[in-house]
């Protein structure tokens, strides 16, 4: 499938202190999955506060052509009648996942437990991501890629397995997109499947399996790791999911009120499920003024208001093994270690060449671009902080974390900094711009 779109430039400008409060739009891996589960629900699946952004979305359109009924019934409020598992229909079109590659591993993972043939398709950025990581474990569990691009990259034809045979797989990358692929083909599968991971990463799949009734248990494995076991062919029953607010997205008001003098902003409800809240711990050590306050739990994940004001950072050693509770954040960290004082060294970044953009690259080339001095080292970012010349204008690569970490690095340094592209924003955070307005920042077309 072609896609291709107009570039809207964008430009951040240098802000006063950011004042207020704001609620960021809910979790995108929580709400990738709760359309999932709603389609592998019998019976209707209610869910409140989805983030409705381009990844999601697609995610939506691909359940209803797997059979499901997707409504939306007022802001964030959806509802899915499902088909459930074992009983998803053959798709009369292209499962098109745009720019997400969360909403496209998962469902190969559906996919590849059913007897269904499914193509699936992404635009030019997903399009380079490899899939074999999510493939290799899926043709064990009896799936058969039909057709596939060069490297096992989309597009790409995948025929599931109406018995998919159960496995132990122990995940050579530390990626929740591989757990959940796995585990979502071994819903249908007649026996129990386990899956080893090294280093725990996000559990929102484990948790909402849990969540929906299915047999699943949760072990630590090894020093940083877990063991996971699920019993196929539970019978789903329908449950509400609430989504929190998305820890990811928060990071980017996050890091705006630190680096801009004479701020102080309420963030509300962030989700702190601490295989996501690497870049918190992170910025507390470097100096930040974060307050969590009302600490309470929301759709069975804990969730609190951090309030946030501007602050002296200095740079910090961020060890490898952080690296996926925070992988998303890295490219606003890296902002962010630009205005501290001293060095921050960023290990073990391997995975960030394989985003929606090689983002150790895009990166960074967007801080040279800007002035600041940094260098890449085998998998390390070295960022050598201090005042932000700003100036540049950034390459986004179809990213949409790059784009907004940029944005907000414009909003401190002495000059504006400029992104080549802001429509990717959409993708996962689509009240960016209005949100950081509502702080006092200025992001407006170039
Ligand atoms: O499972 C998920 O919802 C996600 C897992 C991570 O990817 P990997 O599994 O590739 O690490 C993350 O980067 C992505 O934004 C969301
Ligand atoms: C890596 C990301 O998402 P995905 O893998 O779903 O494209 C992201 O949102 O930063």
């Amino acid at each position: 499938m072609s896609h291709s779109h107009n570039p809207a430039p964008l430009i951040g400008h240098r802000a006063a202190g950011l004042k207020g409060r704001v609620r960021v739009p809910g979790d995108k891996s929580i709400s990738h999955r709760a359309l999932i589960f709603g389609l592998l629900t019998r019976g209707t699946t209610e869910i409140e506060g989805l983030l409705e952004g381009e990844d999601v979305l697609a995610t939506g359109r691909a359940c209803t052509l797997l059979g499901a009924k997707v409504e939306r019934v007022g802001t964030g409020a959806w509802r899915v009648a499902g088909t459930g598992i074992g009983s998803l229909l053959p798709p009369k079109g292209v499962l098109d996942f745009g720019n997400a590659g969360t909403g496209s591993r998962l469902m190969m993972g559906v996919v590849a437990g059913h007897g269904i043939t499914a193509t699936f398709d992404g635009d030019a950025s997903l399009r380079k991501r490899p899939m074999r990581r999510v493939l290799d474990p899926l043709v064990k569990m009896g799936a058969e890629v039909v057709e596939q691009a060069e490297g096992g990259r989309l597009p790409l034809k995948l025929a599931g397995a109406s018995d998919p045979i159960p496995v132990s797989y122990e995940t050579p990358v530390a990626s929740a997109q591989v757990k959940s692929a796995v585990l979502f083909a071994a819903l249908n599968s007649p026996g129990t499947t386990t899956v080893i991971e090294k280093e725990a990463t996000r559990d929102h799949t484990e948790k909402m399996l849990a969540h929906f009734g299915a047999d699943i248990k949760v072990e630590p494995h090894g020093q940083h790791g877990r063991k996971i076991t699920l019993k196929g062919r539970p019978e789903l029953h329908p449950n509400k999911v609430i989504v929190p607010a998305d820890p990811s997205s928060a990071a980017f008001p996050l890091v705006a009120a630190l680096i801009v003098p004479g701020s102080d902003i309420v963030i509300e409800g962030v989700m702190d499920n601490p295989l996501r809240t690497g870049l918190v711990t992170t910025l507390l050590e470097m100096g930040a003024n974060i307050e969590f306050t009302n600490r309470r739990t929301e759709g069975g994940e804990s969730v609190t208001d951090l309030r946030v004001t501007a602050s002296d950072l200095r740079g910090v050693d961020v060890p490898a093994d952080r690296a996926p509770s925070m992988i998303d954040e890295f490219p606003v960290l890296a902002v962010a270690a630009s205005f501290a004082k001293g060095t921050t060294r960023m290990r073990g970044l391997s995975e960030l060449r394989v985003k929606e953009s090689d983002r150790l690259a895009a990166v960074h080339a967007g801080l040279i671009a800007n002035g600041v001095d940094a260098q890449i080292e085998g998998d390390d970012l070295i960022v050598h902080g201090g005042a932000v010349r700003g100036g540049g204008e950034v390459a986004t690569h179809l990213d949409h974390r790059i784009a907004m970490s940029f944005l907000v690095m414009g909003l401190a340094s002495q000059s504006p900094v400029g992104v080549d592209d802001g429509t990717m924003i959409a993708t996962s955070f689509p009240t960016f711009v209005p949100l950081m307005a509502a702080l006092g920042a200025e992001i407006l077309p170039s």
